[in-house]
């Protein structure tokens, strides 16, 4: 028989003892912690078949081990033990990988046949000591992520079906022949209840990833592959994620990798568009909004945010441009994290309250300028900001331009219908030569225009150079030039109008259609912004002026 090495973590020399003598009769070789620190020591001196872990699920950093074995070890099953029910931290630790987690102290007959079970899994070692085959688990996705420039869509982001991603109590019987000891149970994450491990709960029973979805985060930069990979690392978290970069760089796709790899795909993910909360500001002649008026759009905003929130619940929350959010509702957010911290710090178990929310937040502006302006909750920002992924700028990612470029040339000549093939070298270079302030989506916006316009087999520089130096100009009037006065006397509403609509078309040009940025740069609000463009029909998909 060939004996396996069972590292068994307790904290409690009483309970550590038990175990190991519940264990004893199965022959194997058994390693013992008190500390998580003791138990990656052992690991590091000799490879582990099994981690038996007893943890508080209170403790903040009850699933450290359990994220380092998966990390770096990620062949080897884990089996949690908690002493008490926590369904939040047990749904968590099914995410992060944990074969099972069992209510401690678990009776002996039970331990043996989880452990056996769990040990059936293992794969022969090979001389180094590593699995010789090892599982595709969890560790599989960032590469999966990262690899997405190289590797054809169809064969990216969907790691298979592998057992130890799998929670025992979804486990169907038939994938589990010989776990037959009835009465062993499992904690249901959902509601916390202790159930056989060969009851079908009600939960999916397979854990398929969603299918790749068309927008991909396709990179060949060594630094965003870092931050993907990352942030699949984080995928499997609850906790909140900051993604700052500048407009247009892919925040939100990196949203959607943390929320994707995360657990069940049909979990919601939804979007609030900081912005949007906006309270009123002042109208176009500086007079404030009325005090109804004021309490109307804080009440609605109210609204809105609970709305939002609560279609989130059991996902994800992406909200876009944290720092636009009104300071009500800073408040609102900052309450959801403390009403966690105090779940958490009493060790309740949430059973018949709503599933928790996820929270990504999203930011272009420097948060740390709007603390310090008193725009934003200092609080809050160190809650959101402890786990922050930087997104870099186009600008700054090599070979991305021509990548993505090439990528988008495919995409439009296939929507458009046309026989665009690729690009002239001069092409290209025009593309390096430009600075990208609007990131992927000017370059979008740019590529969708030229094969519009293009109808030899490949984009020029003289299909290019019009378009982006429309841009550099909208740009710079954007930034720099005041409204132009026209002659002659009308009222003044009515004469400020032209000016007005100029200058708002030129600012949306500049920022590819961006609204959050065009409300940025003009300095009013995203609401303002949307009822002057419906006011002076802009609201349109393409933009019919652009050169
Ligand atoms: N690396 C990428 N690969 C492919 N498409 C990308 C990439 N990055 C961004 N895009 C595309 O560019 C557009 C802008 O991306 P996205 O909305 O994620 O940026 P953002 O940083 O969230 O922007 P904003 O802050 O303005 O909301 C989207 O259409 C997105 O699909």
């Amino acid at each position: 028989m060939r004996k396996f090495r069972i590292l068994i973590v307790c904290p409690d020399p009483q309970g550590l003892a038990l175990l190991t003598s519940m264990l004893k009769s199965l022959g194997h070789l058994i390693e013992e912690a008190s500390t998580d620190r003791g138990a990656v020591r052992l690991m590091e001196r000799s490879p582990m078949d099994l981690v038996l872990a007893s943890v508080d699920p209170g403790e903040s950093e009850a699933l450290e081990l359990l994220s380092y074995t998966r990390r770096k070890y990620s062949e080897v099953p884990v089996i949690l033990m908690f002493p008490r029910a926590h369904p939040d931290r047990a749904k968590e630790a099914l995410r992060l990988g944990a074969m099972a987690v069992l209510k401690y102290p678990v009776p002996a007959a039970e331990l043996r046949a989880a452990v056996l079970q769990a040990l059936e899994q293992c794969q022969p070692r090979a001389a180094d000591g590593r699995a010789a085959t090892p599982h595709a688990g969890l560790s599989s996705r960032p590469q999966a992520y990262a690899a997405t420039a190289a590797a054809p869509a169809s064969s990216q982001g969907v790691a298979p079906a592998n057992l130890f991603a799998m929670p025992m109590s979804f486990a169907s019987p038939a994938r589990l022949p010989s776990y037959g000891t009835p009465g062993l149970q499992s904690m249901d994450p959902v509601d916390g209840v202790l159930r056989p491990v060969d009851t079908p709960a009600a939960f999916p029973t397979s854990p398929a990833r969603p299918a790749p979805r068309e927008a991909e985060l396709v990179t060949t930069d060594p630094g965003l592959r870092q931050v993907i990979e990352l942030a699949a690392t984080l995928a499997g978290t609850s906790a909140p994620v900051l993604i700052v970069g500048e407009p247009g760089t892919g925040k939100s796709l990196l949203a959607q990798i943390l929320h994707d790899g995360g657990g069940p795909p049909d979990r919601p993910f939804v979007v609030l568009r900081a912005g949007d909360l906006e309270e009123p500001e002042a109208d176009g002649e500086g007079e404030e909004p009325e005090p109804a008026a004021r309490r109307g759009a804080a009440a609605s905003a109210l609204t809105e945010w609970a709305r939002k929130l609560d279609s989130a619940r059991g996902g994800t929350l992406f909200i876009e441009e944290v720092g636009a959010l009104p300071a009500e509702i800073q408040l609102q957010l900052q309450r959801e994290f403390q009403y966690r911290d105090i779940e958490v710090a009493a060790g309740r178990a949430r059973h018949n309250s709503q599933p928790g929310v996820r929270f990504i937040l999203s930011t272009s502006e420097n948060l740390p300028a709007a603390v310090e302006q008193g725009r934003f909750r200092p609080e809050l920002y160190h809650r959101i900001s402890a786990l922050s992924l930087m997104v870099p700028p186009l600008r700054l990612r090599g070979t991305d331009v021509e990548l993505l470029a090439e990528q988008f040339r495919a995409r439009f000549a296939h929507e458009f219908h046309k026989d665009v093939v690729g690009f002239t070298r001069d092409a290209l270079e025009a593309l390096q030569k430009h600075e990208w302030p609007g990131n992927v989506r000017e370059l979008q916006g740019v590529i969708q225009r030229a094969v519009s316009r293009c109808s030899s087999p490949r984009i020029t520089s003289s299909h290019l150079t019009p378009i982006l130096n429309l841009q550099r100009q909208a740009r710079a009037a954007a930034g720099t030039s005041g409204p132009h006065v026209p002659m002659g006397i009308r009222p003044l509403k009515e004469a400020l109008e032209e000016p007005e609509k100029r200058i708002i078309i030129q600012a949306l040009q500049a920022f590819n259609w961006n609204r959050q940025e065009t409300a940025r740069v003009l300095d009013i609000n995203r609401t303002t912004l949307y009822k002057k463009m419906k006011k002076y029909g802009l609201l349109v998909d393409e933009p019919i002026w652009a050169g």
